[in-house]
C-alpha cells in the first residue's frame, strides 16, 4: 500500500467549517495529516471535528480579521501538534453585491479585512512557525476566477482576490528562501453556502447556473475538487511549484465564450 500523502504533516486550515475547507478536512485527514480546523462557526466546526474523530483533528476558533487570534492560533497548533508543515488560508466572503456606483466602502473594508488582511496574518505567523523550526512546508490560499477576470464576482470580492494574488507572489518571492512554497487555488463556481446565501438559491439551482455557464460540460464542480488540489498543493508531489494560481475552473478564465467554432 502507497504511503498516506500527507503522513505526518501537521495542517492548519482556516474556513474549516463549511464548503471547500471542510472538504480539505476531511481529506487532509484520510491522507494522514494533523489538522487544526479553524473558523468563526464554532458549532459547525465543532460537529466537522466530532464526525471525522478527535484524535487526530481539533477544532479552534479563529476570527481572521484579528490578528492576535490569528497568531494565538498559531501558536495553539504548535503547542498541540509540535510543528506546522502545511496552512490552507481559506476563510473568504462574498461581501456586497451591487455596482460601482453605489459602492458599499464599507462592506469593502470588510472584505479585503478578511479576504486580504485575514490570509496576510495567517502567512505571517504560519510561515515564522515555519522557519523558526525549519520546516520546508506549503502555504496555499484559496482566489477565485475573480481573481483573473472582472465581472465574474461582486466588485469587492473581486478586487480582494486580485489582491491576493498579489500576496501570494509577494510572499512565494520571500519565502522561496526558506523551502517553503506559496500557491493558491483559483475555483470557479461551487454551490456551497457563501455562493448560495448570497443569491438566495438552493445550491442545486447554484450548480445548474453554474454548469449552464461552465466551459467543461459533463460535471459539476464540487468542494471535493478544490480540496483535492489543495491536497496536491499541500503534499510532496507538488515540491517545486511555488507562486503558481491553480485554476480549477474547467478552462473558463482561458477561453472566449462568446467564439463558437
Ligand atoms: N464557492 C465558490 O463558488 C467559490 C469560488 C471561488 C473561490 N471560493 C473561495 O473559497 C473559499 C471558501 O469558501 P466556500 O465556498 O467554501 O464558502 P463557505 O461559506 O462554505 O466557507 C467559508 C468559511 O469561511 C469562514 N469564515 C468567513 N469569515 C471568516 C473569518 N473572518 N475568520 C475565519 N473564518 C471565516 C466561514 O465561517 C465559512 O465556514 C473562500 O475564500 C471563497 O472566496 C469560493
Amino acid at each position: 500500500m502507497s504511503k498516506p500523502r500527507l503522513e505526518g504533516k501537521v495542517a492548519l486550515i482556516t474556513g474549516s467549517a463549511s464548503g471547500i475547507g471542510e472538504e480539505a478536512v476531511r481529506l487532509f485527514a484520510e491522507n494522514g495529516a494533523f489538522i487544526v480546523a479553524a473558523d468563526v462557526q464554532d458549532e459547525l466546526g465543532h460537529q466537522v471535528v466530532a464526525s471525522i474523530g478527535t484524535d487526530k483533528v481539533c477544532y479552534h476558533h479563529c476570527d481572521v480579521r484579528d490578528e492576535k487570534q490569528v497568531e494565538e492560533t498559531v501558536s495553539y497548533t504548535l503547542e498541540k501538534y509540535g510543528r506546522l508543515d502545511v496552512l490552507f488560508s481559506n476563510a473568504g466572503i462574498i461581501g456586497p453585491l451591487g455596482g460601482i456606483l453605489d459602492f458599499d466602502i464599507s462592506g469593502f473594508d470588510n472584505t479585503m479585512a478578511t479576504n486580504v488582511r485575514g490570509v496576510a496574518a495567517t502567512i505571517k505567523y504560519a510561515a515564522r512557525a515555519m522557519v523558526d523550526r525549519n520546516i520546508r512546508g506549503s502555504i496555499i490560499c484559496t482566489t477565485s476566477v475573480a481573481s483573473s477576470l472582472g465581472g465574474t464576482g461582486p466588485h469587492a470580492y473581486t478586487i480582494s482576490k486580485h489582491a491576493l494574488v498579489g500576496l501570494v507572489r509577494a510572499a512565494c518571492s520571500e519565502l522561496g528562501a526558506y523551502g517553503i512554497r506559496v500557491n493558491s487555488i483559483s475555483p470557479f463556481g461551487v454551490a456551497t453556502p457563501l455562493a448560495c446565501t448570497a443569491y438566495h438559491l438552493k445550491p442545486d439551482v447554484v450548480e445548474a447556473n453554474i454548469c449552464s455557464i461552465a466551459n467543461l460540460k459533463g460535471i459539476v464542480l464540487k468542494a471535493g475538487h478544490i480540496a483535492e488540489a489543495a491536497l496536491f498543493l499541500a503534499s510532496d508531489e507538488s515540491a517545486y511549484i511555488s507562486g503558481h494560481n491553480l485554476a480549477v475552473d474547467g478552462g473558463f478564465t482561458v477561453v472566449n465564450h462568446s467564439y463558437s467554432s
